[in-house]
């Protein structure tokens, strides 16, 4: 079996929702592809209505084939500090057309103000590692792994791009979403997530000579993980790439990195083992601070941040839009292609 489902990017790309069938009959939530959790969790019927935000909801009481799994709860925190917490039903679960029956999906009963305020998404469907799912005293196993036995290819692949829909895929490697051959690298998946270790980076233009600058082999962990916006890196590349544009600083004020939204940034190249993973300029580029009108704003936030105070490096949302993903569950590697 395999399936493809399309990932379309909420207001500057801040986010990638995906539709999902649950239930019978199937009810269609758009939900967050999560690489950085391993929780399936929607509004429901059981979220107070205080705390919806005009989500779409999941009506457990209209699926015939909604089993509560009785005694169970869970409850998750999230990098940003986004929380969510409820009850567990067992129901049937689509992806593009792959099927898992007895799918574990929490439903919540508490969720915290940002997830509220994004009317867009009704939920998370995570796809790390079972280790992390949050359901007690009974584990639940995630979408992907529930669905591994029925693939063609133990795979999924993530396909994101810049302000136009991208997609998802289960069960197959479309070689036309990438160029060149794939690059395999290690996963430790001993904390739960997809982590690699990625050996240092460089920067277009730095040494002035226009092949960039040497490779700063600022060697660090970092976790694939679709669920975060941006690419979070050691301070030091931070440094090394914003000192490279014009009127880039760090501002406390506005919680990190900004340029000028009309700055023409340099690339980023991060060096995976013998990879090189270019992330162009223009997706470092992100949201304007100071209006809603990119035309006219003046400042934009950084796409690239500190992870200082981390575990581990966050390669997110904006390393999706440059490069295609293998996430190879059957074998634990990852695979990255330029597109
Ligand atoms: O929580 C994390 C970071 C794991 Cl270290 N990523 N996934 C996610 N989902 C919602 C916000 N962030």
């Amino acid at each position: 079996d395999q399936g493809e489902v399309s990932a379309t990017p909420q207001l500057f790309d801040v986010e990638y929702l995906a539709p999902v069938q649950i239930g019978t009959p199937p009810q269609t939530l758009n939900l967050n592809f999560d690489t950085g959790s391993s929780d399936l969790w929607v509004f429901s019927s059981e979220t107070p209505q205080q705390s919806r935000g005009g989500q779409k909801i999941f009506e457990i009481e209209k699926s015939s084939s909604a089993q509560r799994l009785a005694n169970n709860t869970w409850a998750i925190s999230y990098g940003d500090g986004s929380r969510s917490s409820g009850n567990v039903y067992l129901d049937v679960v689509s992806v593009g057309g792959v099927n898992v029956f007895n799918q574990a999906v929490e439903s919540a009963t508490s969720v915290s103000s940002s997830f509220i305020s994004d009317a867009a998404s009704s939920g998370l469907l995570g796809l790390a590692f079972d280790k992390l799912n949050t359901v007690k005293p009974s584990k639940q196993k995630t979408f992907i792994t529930n669905a591994l036995e029925s693939l063609e290819l133990g795979v999924f692949t993530a396909n994101l791009k810049k302000s136009e829909p991208g997609n998802y895929n289960f069960g197959f490697i479309d070689e036309t979403e990438f160029t060149g051959p794939l690059n395999y690298v290690d996963v430790d998946s001993s904390d739960g997530f997809w982590a690699f270790q990625a050996t240092g980076y460089s920067v277009e233009g730095a040494s002035g000579n226009g092949t960039g600058s040497p490779v700063v082999p600022i060697a660090h962990n970092a976790i694939a993980d679709t669920g975060t916006t941006l690419l979070l890196l050691p301070a030091g590349i931070n440094q090394a790439y914003y000192r490279q544009v014009k009127g880039a600083k760090e501002d406390p004020q506005a919680g990190g990195w900004t340029v000028p939204c009309k700055a023409d940034l340099p690339d980023l190249t991060l060096h995976i083992g013998s990879y090189k993973a270019v992330i162009p300029g223009e997706l470092i580029l992100f949201a304007p601070i100071d209006t809603d009108d990119i035309k006219t704003a003046k400042t934009c936030f950084g796409g690239m941040q500190s992870s200082a105070g981390m575990p581990f490096a966050i390669y997110g949302d904006v390393f999706f839009k440059a490069q295609f993903t293998v996430f190879d569950v059957e074998n634990g590697k990852l695979a990255f292609a330029p597109k």
